[in-house]
């Protein structure tokens, strides 16, 4: 059911970005309206509300023209065609489910944190939205303030040499958090994917791995103490501490508190909320105060252990872009609609930087011996997520999923493929009969080539007890703003043969040639495994060894195709493959499973 309201009060730019919002939460207007309200490119066009009465209320409070309300509101709203954006801001076990439904629907996602019960999800969000050509973000929003960019800055400038330790706190008093949580608050809720370390836990995470240039890989966890939640202790933590093994002997730890007591006899004394971010390096101190929401207030501190310390500030850029009065949530909204827009946002939150703090989250509970938190029982609508017809199927290209005879390998088994080597000469697998092998589609020039170091060091720590790793460099996974340009020509009804022609010319992430290549990998990231000489692994002249691989294992919702660079298939010691792993899925995130095979 949807109902108009008067006039929005933003004055927005003739063609904004038509935002939706799912569920009258009490986060949105801090989160979204406001900031939506100082951005000429976004107008909050709709909400949903399950209620009528209470959606017509928000609606009217924030002076949002359409609200759509009953059982099927989330429904209408995502399938409006007169929104471009749907912001979720759903109790987190719902968080996947509407994702996923608004990105079926083409729509572009900003998804409140954290942005699902299971890295899983997470990947498949990305995934899709990948697909789809849209863009999906979780709002993890602090990291998009100047604030906290200075001290990623300051800490990673080597001003005070290597971090040493890291601390951080997100903790609410009992006293304070008794009047913003109600005893049923979806936070509680472990059927609604809730638990403190889902809800403030990610900040902490979030921030240490932020500022120590860890986003690309989950943490190691070394302990994790929970305190139960008195509504459901075993599974529902009030408070979780925990600690990390960070890059370089460095280690993290972290507390997350809905409700800590007060001090002294019967815990009567209160205290005050703890938001602390504090690094311990070589040469001093970096500390914030106020991390998580540096925009109300905030101050670092820099303290050299010699020399005068200092305190610095910084609510817009250095080179005087944003606005002093912006919040974290405005900064992160600029950088959404400039993403979406086809700009390269100030700050950027990559899907791997998600999906390992999802990880991350994943083995605190774990490492605390509570359950994980239940993945959605949402089901994905396959049909929407393939491409619908054929004039529109540039993203299925001619191998996908498909048995002719170009797609097809004639080798039997894993030992009769071959490659070529760089300078012509040939890679023969029966060479790696009994061996664990890692194969893996790399580039130079992607987002993902940080991997190479995690490659490197998987290698180095097993390649002794049978285990190697073959690098295919390909220039061919095409970027993300050629698939927007191919999508767009598409919908336009651009030919189909252009469209086709287009598919496997794109790319210039390994555009150079062999020998620069291995000099790259080798001065840049330490590759010691065998790279094998440049070779397509999608379309007509897809090499023999991944044209064998895909009829192996296909991948994400049974698509052969590699979607993207760094894509990984483990191969057992039998010649079988027993994984196909994402691009997403960093070298750290496989090292148990390729372990267990040796
Ligand atoms: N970025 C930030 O600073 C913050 C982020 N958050 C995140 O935002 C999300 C929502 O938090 P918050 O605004 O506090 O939550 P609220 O409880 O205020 O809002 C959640 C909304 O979810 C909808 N909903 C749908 N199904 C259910 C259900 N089964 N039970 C309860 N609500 C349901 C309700 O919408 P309807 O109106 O349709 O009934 C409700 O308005 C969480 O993921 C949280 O982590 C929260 C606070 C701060
Ligand atoms: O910023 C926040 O503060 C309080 C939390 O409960 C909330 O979910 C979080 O995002």
């Amino acid at each position: 059911m949807s109902s108009e309201h008067p006039t929005p009060k933003q004055s927005p730019t003739p063609s904004p970005l038509r935002v939706g919002i799912l569920g009258a939460a009490r986060i949105a207007p801090n989160a979204l309206i406001k900031p939506a309200q100082s951005h000429a490119e976004v107008a909050v066009t709709a909400v949903a509300c399950r209620d009528a009465a209470r959606g017509t209320r928000y609606a009217r409070r924030w002076g949002i023209a359409r609200t759509f309300s009953g059982p099927r509101a989330y429904h209408e709203l995502v399938a409006d065609p007169e929104v471009d954006v749907v912001y979720i801001p759903l109790p987190n076990g719902l968080h996947f489910e509407w994702a996923m439904r608004a990105l079926e629907a083409g729509k572009h996602v900003l998804v409140e944190k954290p942005m699902t019960s299971t890295a899983e999800e997470a990947r498949q969000i990305f995934a899709l939205a990948e697909r789809k050509g849209l863009v999906a973000l979780e709002a993890m929003h602090n990291v998009f303030h100047p604030a906290m960019q200075r001290v990623r800055e300051i800490v990673q400038s080597g001003e005070l040499g290597k971090v040493k330790s890291v601390e951080t706190t997100f903790g609410l008093p009992s006293i304070i958090s008794r009047f913003i949580f109600g005893k049923d608050d979806v936070r509680f809720n472990y059927d609604l994917a809730g638990g403190c370390m889902m809800d403030m836990g990610v900040y902490p995470i979030a921030a240490t791995r932020f500022i120590t240039g860890t986003n690309d890989t989950p943490l190691e966890v070394t302990s994790a103490t929970p305190t139960g939640h008195p509504s459901d202790p075993q599974r529902i933590d009030r408070a979780m501490h925990a600690t990390f093994a960070l890059p370089d002997s460095a280690t993290g730890e972290m507390t997350a508190d809905f409700a800590f007591p007060g001090r002294g006899p019967l815990g009567l004394i209160p205290r005050l909320p703890q938001f602390t971010l504090s690094v311990a390096l070589e040469g001093g101190r970096v500390e914030i105060f106020n991390y998580a929401g540096p925009h109300v207030y905030h101050s670092i501190k820099v303290k050299p252990a010699r020399g005068a310390a200092r305190t610095e500030k910084a609510y817009r850029y250095k080179d005087g872009r944003g606005d002093a009065g912006w919040s974290t949530y405005r900064y992160q909204l600029e950088a959404f609609v400039d993403k979406v827009r086809g700009r390269t946002p100030w700050y950027w939150i990559e899907p791997t930087t998600t999906i390992t703090e999802m990880e991350t989250v994943e083995r605190v509970y774990a490492k605390a011996e509570m359950p994980p938190r239940v993945p959605s029982s949402y089901k994905p609508a396959v049909s929407t997520v393939l491409p619908a017809a054929p004039s529109r199927t540039f993203f299925s290209l001619p191998d996908t999923n498909s048995s002719s005879s170009s797609a097809m390998s004639d080798a039997k088994s894993f030992y009769e493929l071959k490659a070529q080597l760089p300078g012509g000469k040939t890679y023969d697998f029966e060479q790696l009969k009994g061996k664990v092998v890692l194969i893996v589609n790399v580039a130079s020039k992607c987002g993902f080539t940080p991997q190479y170091k995690g490659l490197q060091a998987l290698y180095d720590k097993y390649k002794d007890r049978g285990f190697i790793i073959l690098g295919f460099p390909c220039n061919q996974v095409r970027t993300l703003s050629a698939r927007i340009l191919l999508l767009l020509l598409a919908e336009l009804g651009a030919c189909n043969l252009l469209c086709v022609c287009a598919r496997e010319q794109f790319g210039g992430q390994e555009p150079e040639n062999d020998e620069k290549i291995a000099q790259f990998c080798e001065l840049n990231h330490g590759v010691t495994f065998p790279l094998m000489a440049k070779s397509d692994v999608n379309g007509d002249s897809t090499n023999e060894v991944y044209k064998w691989l895909k009829s192996q294992k296909a991948g994400i919702l049974g698509l052969t195709r590699i979607k993207w660079n760094f894509e990984k298939f483990l191969i057992d010691r039998e010649g079988k493959v027993v994984h196909r792993w994402a691009s997403t899925t960093s070298p750290e995130a496989i090292d148990a499973e390729v372990a267990k095979l040796l």
